[in-house]
């Protein structure tokens, strides 16, 4: 069927909010947990991020879709991994010379179901009183009652696992095999940005799917070890949090972001929690403690490592915090070569402020 803008679409929230707007994308109903963008460009590397996986992402810029859509080159992932979008105004024109189609023809060949002409301003407000739900978004079922059915059915975010769902389920290789320096990729979810940034720095990568034994990995005898971002619950993720433990004690240069950020905490004693709303944006403030400067970062976690444990654990030592609320955004073992941020360095969408990591990492190798 084809979608037109004055299609009804209907989307309902966990505590029974309803909003009524226009379907976009594909028809149907898909739910997940409602979660706010609030970057302002980089939509389709904002869908095609693996650690959206089971999130129905609001944007909250105004107009989406109107610069189309590139296949590959802003695709952070082979597939479209959100399980479906809110936003105000959805242009179902666009303009952009490279532009390889529109955003309304990539949703419907995805199978992506989402919703326009809602304020998304008030479901901010919001979710940011209430803390994070799961939604469901329709333009099949448009009574309240059976879609609350459908809502129902939806798993909440906390004690999900999701990596083994979008990582790689074949090791496969990237970048010049004469490359100097050899890095095993723990795959989670991993952007494809995060890897071009380490190839683009020299290394040859073998990347692994998410529950590889740490021998097997060894056994390509890499320089170093990363640990990917990726969706779902870090505190039930043990099979990752032991491979880790194997890793760190190996004493090769570990890095860690977003997920493997949480992973690397809970592998040297620390535990994570769900926050009341998570980060997701492109101007996140996070001052280096090691440096004395700050960076704008670009975000997407719902889970953060608890900074109250931090003082108690003299193998772990906070390099980065969030300036907006005080949560960890960076650690490093003392005894190890191992550091972790929760931002995303590789920016993709977002500023590049802290691609320095990136370096830093490569240089310990
Ligand atoms: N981008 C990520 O790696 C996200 C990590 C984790 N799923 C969280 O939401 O906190």
């Amino acid at each position: 069927m084809k979608v037109t803008q004055s299609q009804p679409a209907i989307l309902l929230l966990e505590d029974g909010t309803v909003f009524r707007g226009n379907a976009l994308g594909k028809i149907g109903t898909s739910g997940g947990e409602i979660c706010f963008n609030t970057g302002m460009t980089g939509y389709q590397e904002i869908y095609t991020d693996p650690s959206y996986f089971g999130q129905v992402i609001v944007n909250t810029t105004s107009h989406i879709g109107n610069y189309g859509v590139v296949n590959e080159l802003e695709e952070e992932s082979a597939s479209v991994k959100i399980a479906g979008m809110v936003c105000n105004e959805f242009s179902p024109i666009h303009s952009r010379k490279t532009a390889d189609g529109s955003l309304q023809e990539y949703f419907e060949k995805a199978g992506i179901v989402g919703i326009s002409g809602i304020d998304t301003r008030q479901i901010v407000r919001h979710i940011r009183e209430k803390g994070v739900m799961n939604c469901i978004i329709s333009s099949e079922i448009l009574e309240v009652e059976a879609l609350k059915a459908e809502l129902a059915k939806v798993p909440p975010m906390e004690g999900l696992e999701l990596s083994s769902q979008v990582c790689t389920q074949e090791p496969y290789f990237l970048g010049e095999e004469s490359a100097e320096k050899k890095v095993a990729v723990l795959d989670l979810g991993v952007k494809k940005s995060i890897l071009s940034n380490l190839t683009d720095r020299g290394c040859y990568l073998k990347v692994f799917p998410a529950k590889t034994s740490f021998a097997e990995m060894e056994a390509w005898a890499p320089d170093g070890y990363f640990i990917s971002n990726g969706p779902g619950d870090p505190a039930v993720m043990p099979y990752a949090v032991a491979t880790v433990k194997e890793i760190v004690e190996n004493e090769k240069p570990t890095f860690g972001i977003c997920l493997g950020h949480q992973i690397l905490a809970q592998a040297s004693g620390l535990s994570t929690y769900k926050m009341k709303n998570g980060h997701r944006g492109l101007n996140h403030p996070v001052k280096n403690l090691i440096t004395g400067l700050s960076e704008i970062t670009s975000q997407n976690h719902g889970f953060a490592v608890k900074m109250e444990e931090l003082e108690a654990n003299p193998s772990v030592e906070l390099t980065h915090i969030n300036l907006n609320d005080k949560t960890v955004e960076g650690l490093r073992r003392v005894d190890k070569p191992a550091f972790s941020v929760q931002h995303h360095p590789e920016a993709s969408p977002g500023p590049h402020d802290s691609r320095y990591l990136f370096d830093s990492f490569v240089e310990m190798l």
